[in-house]
């Protein structure tokens, strides 16, 4: 959002997470002037528009909107957005980047659910040309413009969809995702070769387990346990992704998932 010229106030729970947000961006603007997508002096300017916060109430008491991406859990986005309720003007928009929770129970924690809606990034949103724009029990429809408006000015498309268990892409995700690691369950195949299967014979850029690893497994696996409520059986959680949750492999951001990080893999390498 810095780089199409908005101030971005970027807030984080420490310094060592916010520079952690402060890395990343370093690496995306690096590789946008690499393609010459941007300028030194692009990257510059949109640095320069970005501060880093630590606390809340002083992050967003001037801000015109608010988009949201704590972790996917219910109670911590309620305690959010029941704080940004209080700390923001009464006319800011909060939205929030949830995966597939509920939009309309998020605005619940607020006194204005009219307000709140999703804005659905996809990873790496600076490449993704999509934003899912979730329209929750109550939000406005000047809710759902402006957000539409801030997509455009980003360079994204956009789609409005209803507020249900995973919207349209987390739906479709997941029940790709989830059957693929039962394939792997069955021995059917190894998960290099069921990626390099649905990369090169089905043309997605990357197979579903370097996608998960991607994405960070805890997002899947809290994903998946809503899909499974909303939608039964046909999106039981594998075993696999519990138990790789439960010892800590989240995927790239951990080092490890379904591969290993910390090692040079030639197995999996996103292309060829
Ligand atoms: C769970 C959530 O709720 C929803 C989700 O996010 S679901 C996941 C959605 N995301 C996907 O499905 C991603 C699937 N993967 C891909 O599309 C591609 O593999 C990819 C875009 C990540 C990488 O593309 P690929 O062609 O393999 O590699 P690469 O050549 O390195 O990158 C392509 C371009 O993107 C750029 N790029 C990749 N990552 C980038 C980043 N983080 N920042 C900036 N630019 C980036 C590269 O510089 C390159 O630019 P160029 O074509 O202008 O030179
Ligand atoms: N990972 C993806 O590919 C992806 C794609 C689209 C949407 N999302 C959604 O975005 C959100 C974040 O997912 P993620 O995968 O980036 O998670 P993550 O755990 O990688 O990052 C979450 C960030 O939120 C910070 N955080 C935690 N508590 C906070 C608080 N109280 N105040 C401010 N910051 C806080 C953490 O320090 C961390 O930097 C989730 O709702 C997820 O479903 C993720």
């Amino acid at each position: 959002l810095a780089t199409p010229g908005y101030q971005v106030h970027l807030c984080d729970v420490s310094e060592e997470a916010l520079n952690k947000g402060f890395a990343g961006i370093e690496k995306s603007l690096a590789r946008f002037i690499k393609a010459k997508h941007l300028s030194e002096q692009d990257a510059e300017d949109a640095r320069s528009r970005i501060t880093g916060f630590t606390e809340l109430e002083k992050a967003v008491s001037d801000v015109d909107l608010v988009v949201e991406a704590v972790p996917e859990n219910m109670e911590l986005k309620k305690r959010i957005f029941y704080d940004l309720d209080r700390f923001t003007k009464p006319e800011v928009i909060l939205a929030t980047n949830t995966s597939e929770l509920s939009v309309t129970a998020i605005a619940s924690a607020t006194k204005r659910p009219r307000s709140v809606v999703g804005m659905h990034w996809f990873n790496p949103p600076p490449v993704m040309r999509l934003v899912e724009i979730v329209r929750g029990v109550d939000t406005s429809e000047e809710a759902i413009e402006v957000i539409k408006k801030v997509s455009e000015r980003a360079g994204k498309e956009t789609v409005v969809v209803k507020d249900v268990q995973g919207f349209v892409t987390s739906r479709a995700i997941s029940a790709h995702m989830m059957e693929c690691m039962k394939i792997l369950e069955e021995g059917v195949a190894s998960a290099e070769d069921i990626d390099k299967a649905i990369r090169l014979g089905l043309n997605y850029p990357m197979g579903p387990f370097e996608l998960a690893d991607y994405v960070g497994l805890d997002t899947m696996l809290f994903a998946s346990e809503g899909m499974v409520e909303a939608y039964g059986d046909r999106f039981r959680v594998p075993q696999t992704l519990r138990k790789l949750v439960e010892a800590g492999h989240l995927g790239r951001k951990s080092g490890k998932g379904f591969y290993d990080y910390t090692k040079e893999r030639e197995t999996v390498s996103v292309k060829k």
